[in-house]
């Protein structure tokens, strides 16, 4: 045991040993390091001394930097503002540029096309030129030949001049030729329609209304032949439809002057009467009427319908424009016509004024007056001098606007009054020294039919007896004067006829099946009219 120990101890004390050198080494080496490190901590010394310095000298260059790139940075964003004011300048430049581009290249295109179109009419203007350049040629041969005949021309001139003389001679010699046909003219005229007789009649049959054709009872028209060329004749037959087809009962002929058929216009009428028109110009006493029932047709023939067209308009505003047409050329014949018109209502035997001011006024009376020189005339009645066509137009008015209108069972505008238009003419002519007066009457009669028809009663049965009393009246005077009867009772009704008037009758009647009993009595008056010869008509004798 003790030997191990020995060996254990001198084990430990190789290990101290070999410990303590270690130990000494490392005290070399720790002694070695601390030199090193003192070494190394002057060289630290040193680096950080250097350090400090690169620092100082790094910091100061870093200023100096930042100073720099902040005066780089001002002169930069200076430079930027500049670049972006050159930049938007040059923009603005650049699209104004554009803009002028544009509009030159527009302009090069249209200076192009006029350059193409100035081409083509330079080329069509050499063409003409040359045309042109021909013509001229021509018609410097053609001025040569005229001046020749302007030479000849002004010779001829002259001798026409002399020829234009002799004419202007040969002319006055003719005009007072013509003035002297005027006269012989109006002295034939009225040799002819004093040989047509007095009392004209015209049958006028009017055509059945729209209302009328729709409604199947009143459709039933009468039947109606025109048997002759001339236009004469009528024949009113009472006809009945059966089933074996239409058979005739009884036919009823006449003949007048003229009928008129449903299809004759106002224009065919008044052609028929402008000549009787004509002869109130030359010194006449004219007097047309229009007689028949209510309803057929008077007041349209007289005056034409409520809202007439220049077709349409009746025979007063037509025989008056004619005769102021006609006095207006014979002032060229040295005839001068004051024309003067008066318009009446005969409504219950009073006359009413229909060109009064405030309308009608049914209180004022008027009185017919015979004078002694065969003029008759109406009391306190106005008188318009008619001057102008328009002066015409609105009298015509005005007395349509006071017309009285009533309506009774037969015609919704059933005229219940006389209307009697006057227009008196005189003329004097400073050339021959003639002179003359006359009278044109223009009548729309109220309506003829029976108290039975009329289905009338209380006042309206007091004005158609009012009508049938004045229109009865109008036949004695008819029959008095046919049959020379010494008492010609003019004063029995206020719408008497003169004996030296040229009268022209109208006998209107209705087409339809329901009014033919009254018809036929038209008809039978009519004929008994038609068959007076009342003696000549004279011309107003006046002193020029
Ligand atoms: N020739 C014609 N052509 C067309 N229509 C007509 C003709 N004649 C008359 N008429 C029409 O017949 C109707 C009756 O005519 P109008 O009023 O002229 O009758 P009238 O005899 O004057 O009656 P009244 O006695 O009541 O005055 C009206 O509607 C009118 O327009």
């Amino acid at each position: 045991m003790l030997q191990s120990s020995a060996t254990n101890m001198n084990d430990l004390t190789s290990k101290l040993e070999s410990s303590q050198n270690k130990i000494a080494e490392l005290e070399t080496f720790r002694q070695s390091l601390v030199s090193e490190v003192a070494v190394k901590e002057s060289e630290n010394k040193d680096i950080l001394q250097k350090m400090r310095h690169v620092e100082q000298d790094l910091q100061m260059t870093a200023r100096q930097c930042e100073d720099e790139i902040r005066l780089l940075k001002t002169q930069h964003s200076m430079e930027m503002e500049q670049l972006r004011m050159t930049q938007a300048r040059l923009k603005q430049e650049t699209e104004m540029l554009e803009t002028k581009l544009r509009a030159t290249n527009t302009q090069l295109e249209l200076q192009m096309q006029e350059n193409t179109s100035l081409r083509s009419t330079i080329s069509t203007q050499s063409s003409n030129c040359l045309a042109l350049e021909s013509d001229n040629r021509a018609l410097k041969m053609k001025i040569e030949r005229t001046e020749n005949t302007v030479t000849q021309c002004e010779s001829s001139i002259q001798s026409l001049k002399q020829q234009l003389s002799e004419s202007q001679l040969a002319c006055q010699d003719l005009e007072q030729r013509i003035r002297n046909e005027e006269t012989i003219r109006r002295r034939l005229h009225n040799t002819i329609q004093e040989l047509k007789g007095n009392i004209r009649v015209f049958c006028r049959v009017r055509p059945a209304t729209t209302a009328e054709n729709a409604s199947r009872a009143e459709t039933m028209t009468a039947l109606i032949k025109y048997p002759d060329q001339e236009g004469r004749d009528i024949e009113f037959a009472h006809a009945k439809e059966s089933a074996t087809g239409i058979q005739i009962e009884k036919s009823y002929p006449f003949t007048f002057d003229k009928v008129f058929q449903t299809t004759s216009t106002q224009d065919d009428v008044f052609e028929e009467i402008s000549q009787l028109v004509q002869s109130a110009l030359d010194g006449y006493n004219v007097c047309i009427f229009a007689y028949g029932q209510t309803g057929s047709g008077k007041t349209y023939t007289m005056e034409g319908p409520l809202s007439a067209t220049p077709e349409t308009t009746g025979m007063i505003p037509r025989s008056v424009l004619q005769i102021y047409e006609n006095a207006k050329a014979l002032e060229s014949k040295g005839w001068v016509y004051t024309m003067e018109g008066q318009y009446v209502e005969i409504y219950n035997e009073t006359i009413n004024d229909l060109l009064g001011n405030d309308g009608l006024d049914t209180n004022k009376k008027h009185e017919i007056r015979h004078g002694p020189n065969g003029k008759t005339t109406i009391t306190d009645i106005t008188t318009a001098v008619l001057t102008s066509p328009e002066k015409v137009a609105a009298i015509l008015k005005k007395a349509a606007h006071n017309r009285s209108v009533g309506s009774t069972q037969m015609n919704e505008r059933s005229s219940r009054s006389h209307c009697v238009f006057t227009l008196r003419l005189s003329g004097k002519n400073s050339i021959t020294e003639e002179a003359s007066e006359g009278v044109l009457n223009l009548i729309d009669l109220a309506g003829s039919e029976r108290l039975s028809q009329s289905g009338a009663t209380g006042d309206r049965l007091k004005e158609t007896q009012a009508i049938n009393k004045s229109l009865s009246c109008l036949g004695d005077v008819i029959y008095a004067i046919s049959n020379k009867d010494p008492h010609i009772p003019y004063r029995n009704s206020k719408n008497s006829l003169g004996g030296n008037s040229k009268t022209l009758m109208f006998v209107n009647i209705s087409p339809l099946m329901s009014n033919f009993n009254e018809t036929l009595c038209s008809l039978r008056f009519a004929t008994k009219v038609n068959s007076c010869t009342i003696g000549t008509a004279t011309k107003r004798a006046v002193k020029s």
